[in-house]
C-alpha cells in the first residue's frame, strides 16, 4: 500500500496554517513528521483521520481516496481518550469488538497486546488508578488490538519514560517488519533517527524537507567533513582552520568540540587529511560529515527542537 498526501492547504477562521503539505509512505515503511511546535503536525494527522477536511490537497491509498471508514487504521490521537472509569480490560475488550473482531478473538488480542506492553497486571484495574505512561501504553494497546494494517500515532512517545519508550520503539519495529505502514510525529529526533525509512520536516505549515532519511544524511553529508583537535574547543578549531586552511575548506557549523567543514571548489578530502598530516597540529579526529537527525532539522527548521 502507498499513502500519497498531496499539497494540502488549511485554514482556521482565516488564518492558513497548512501552506502544501507533500510526502508519501508505503507498507513495511515509517515516516516521522518532525516539526516544532505549531509547524502543522496534528492538523496534518487530524486531515489524514478525516477529523477534518482541509481547504485543498488530496490524501490517497493506492491512487484512491483514503478513507478512515474502508481501512483498518491505529489512530493514537494527541488528546488521549479512553473511558477512565472502566477497567482496562474492558474498555480494550469494547475498543476490539467496535472495530470488528469476534470476542474471543478480541480476548486473545486484548491478552496480548496488554503483556507485549506490559501492563497485564493492570488488567482489572480502572484506567483512571494507572500511572500516565501505564495509560499511555494502554492506549498504545487500544491504538494496536485491531491488527491495523496503517498506524497512525500523534506524539507516542510524549509521557512515557526510556525503558517504556524502548519498549514502544520495538513494538513500532515489529509493526514495519509485519509490514505495516506507520506514521508518527514526534520532537524527539533520536527516536525517529532510529527506524523512521522516511522524514518530513515540517515549518510553519510548509514541507522543508522530505524523503529517504538514508538519502537525505548522505546529500547532507556531502563535501562537508569534520575535524576535532586534541585541547581545543569547536571555536579554537575555527579559527585555526579559518588561519591555516582557507584555501581548501571552510568553517560550516561550531560544535563545542567540533567543527563542520565544507569543502571549497576542487578540494578532495585526501587534500584535506595531506595538509592537516603536514600541519603538526594534534588531529583528535577527522573524516566524512555524518550529520545527525537533529544537525539537519535545526539547519532546516531552525532554533534546537
Ligand atoms: N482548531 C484550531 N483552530 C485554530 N487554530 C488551530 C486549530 N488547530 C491548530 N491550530 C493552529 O494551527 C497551527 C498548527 O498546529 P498543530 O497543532 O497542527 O501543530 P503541531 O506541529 O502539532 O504542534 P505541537 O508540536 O505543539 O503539537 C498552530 O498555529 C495552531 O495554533
Amino acid at each position: 500500500m502507498k499513502l500519497e498526501v498531496k499539497d494540502l492547504h488549511k485554514s482556521f477562521g482565516g488564518t492558513e496554517v497548512l501552506h502544501g503539505i507533500s510526502f508519501s509512505v508505503e507498507s513495511g515503511r515509517a515516516l516521522g513528521l518532525l516539526g516544532r511546535n505549531g509547524a502543522g503536525k496534528t492538523t496534518t494527522i487530524r486531515i489524514l483521520m478525516q477529523v477534518f477536511a482541509a481547504n485543498k490537497g488530496t490524501v490517497t491509498l493506492d491512487g484512491v481516496p483514503f478513507s478512515t471508514k474502508k481501512i483498518g487504521i491505529g489512530y493514537l490521537p494527541e488528546e488521549r481518550g479512553l473511558y477512565p472509569k472502566k477497567t482496562v480490560t474492558e474498555q480494550l475488550m469494547y475498543l476490539a469488538q467496535l472495530r470488528g473482531m469476534k470476542k474471543a478473538e478480541a480476548a486473545k488480542a486484548v491478552k496480548h497486546w496488554l503483556e507485549r506492553m506490559g501492563v497485564e497486571q493492570y488488567a482489572s484495574r480502572k484506567l483512571e488508578t494507572l500511572s500516565k505512561g501505564n495509560q499511555q501504553k494502554v492506549q498504545l494497546a487500544a491504538t494496536l488490538v485491531h491488527n491495523p494494517p496503517v498506524i497512525i500515532l500523534d506524539e507516542p512517545f510524549s509521557g512515557l519514560d526510556p525503558v517504556n519508550s524502548q519498549v514502544l520503539k520495538d513494538v513500532i519495529q515489529e509493526q514495519i517488519a509485519e509490514n505495516k505502514l506507520v506514521i508518527f510525529s514526534s520532537h524527539q529526533m533520536s527516536y525517529v533517527e532510529e527506524f523512521c525509512n522516511d522524514i518530513v520536516i515540517m515549518n510553519h505549515g510548509e514541507t522543508v524537507l522530505s524523503g529517504d532519511l538514508r538519502e537525505i544524511k548522505t546529500l547532507f553529508g556531502h563535501g562537508r567533513l569534520v575535524l576535532s583537535l586534541n585541547g581545543k574547543d569547536g571555536e579554537e578549531t575555527e579559527a585555526i582552520v579559518k588561519e591555516r586552511f582557507s584555501g581548501l575548506v571552510q568553517p560550516d557549523g561550531i560544535h563545542k568540540d567540533f567543527v563542520v567543514l565544507k569543502m571549497t571548489g576542487e578540494t578532495t578530502k585526501t587534500q584535506v587529511f595531506r595538509a592537516l598530516a603536514e600541519s603538526g597540529l594534534d588531529v583528535e579526529s577527522f573524516g566524512d560529515y555524518r550529520p545527525s537527525l537533529n544537525d539537519i532539522f535545526v539547519e532546516r527548521a531552525g532554533d534546537e527542537a
